[in-house]
């Protein structure tokens, strides 16, 4: 199964060009007034277009409202909204309902006790995006460019497709996957040379160090699937692989109730019949 590769926070057709052309999965656009990533709706409209058909389109959001959701669903028309801020899982699935689109939950994770809420949004979620928590005085809940310890998901059994994120890089992904064993990888700030600003080669860097992961191994990648009812519109990638069949077996958790946090033990058991 092929890993997805997800390149966030693209905001001119120069650079959405040059993911779409190395092959990214998934382009992700922000909508998020604080972030040095954030679009205009004119903008996303145009990208939107331009996206179409050669990759997921991601809508990154956080905490916004109908109107701002219906807005940016009309110009930008994506494929899955990407939640990235307290929404609750209540909230979700008023989304999913309100505009039939997929969703991708965002975590955010520091230590196991932070797996707590997963078995809740898995339970409604498409797909899951573990991203490191962002530090108190932050002005967003993402695109920092900071790691979390990728060993807390080091023995998850869960049962539906997941993504890692935070301070990924070229140089880094290929153990993030290794720890992790996630189906796909999310990256914003390292691939730019500066906040918001996109780098060509860092793109292109970033997916071949990622794809080289991909190749034949003894052990399985898994986390990936889509068996919801509302799916992603990921067939219409050229580059995504999310067939049901490509589920794979979780592995056995090893860790104690203790080491994991008393509500990560479910999600380490599996949330879903
Ligand atoms: O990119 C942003 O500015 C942003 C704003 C608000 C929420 C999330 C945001 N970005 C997402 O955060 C993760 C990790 O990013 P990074 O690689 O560490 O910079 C990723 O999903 C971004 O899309």
């Amino acid at each position: 199964m092929s890993l997805i590769v997800k390149i966030c926070g693209l905001s001119t057709r120069e650079t959405l060009d040059v993911a779409l052309d190395s092959g990214a999965d998934m382009v992700g656009f922000v909508f998020f007034p604080p972030s040095p990533r954030h679009l205009s709706l004119e903008t996303a409209r145009e990208l939107g277009k331009h996206a179409k058909r050669r990759a997921t389109k991601v809508a990154l959001t956080v905490d916004a409202d109908d109107a701002t959701l219906a807005n940016i669903v009309e110009v930008l028309q994506p494929d899955i909204l990407q939640l990235h801020g307290r929404e609750t899982v209540a909230r979700l699935r008023d989304i999913k309902q309100k505009f039939a689109l997929p969703v991708m939950k965002a975590i955010a994770v520091e230590t196991p006790a932070d797996l707590a809420a997963l078995p809740g949004y898995a339970a409604v979620a498409d797909r899951i995006l573990f991203d490191a928590r962002a530090p108190k005085e932050a002005t967003r809940p993402g695109g920092l460019g900071t790691v979390f310890d990728w060993h807390v998901l080091e023995n998850l059994d869960l049962k539906l497709p997941f993504m890692v994120s935070g301070g990924l890089n070229a140089e880094n992904v290929a153990e993030a996957i290794r720890v992790t064993r996630a189906g796909g990888v999310d990256v914003s700030s390292g691939v730019e040379r500066a906040p918001g600003v996109k780098d060509a080669e860092m793109i292109r860097e970033f997916i071949r160090a990622a794809r080289a992961t991909s190749s034949p191994s003894p052990l399985p990648v898994y986390g990936e699937r889509s068996d919801r009812s509302c799916d992603p519109g990921e067939g219409e990638s050229p580059h995504s692989s999310l067939s049901p069949s490509s589920r794979k077996q979780p592995l056995t958790p090893t860790l104690s109730p203790q080491e994991r946090g008393e509500g990560a033990e479910a999600a380490l058991r599996g949330n879903k019949s």
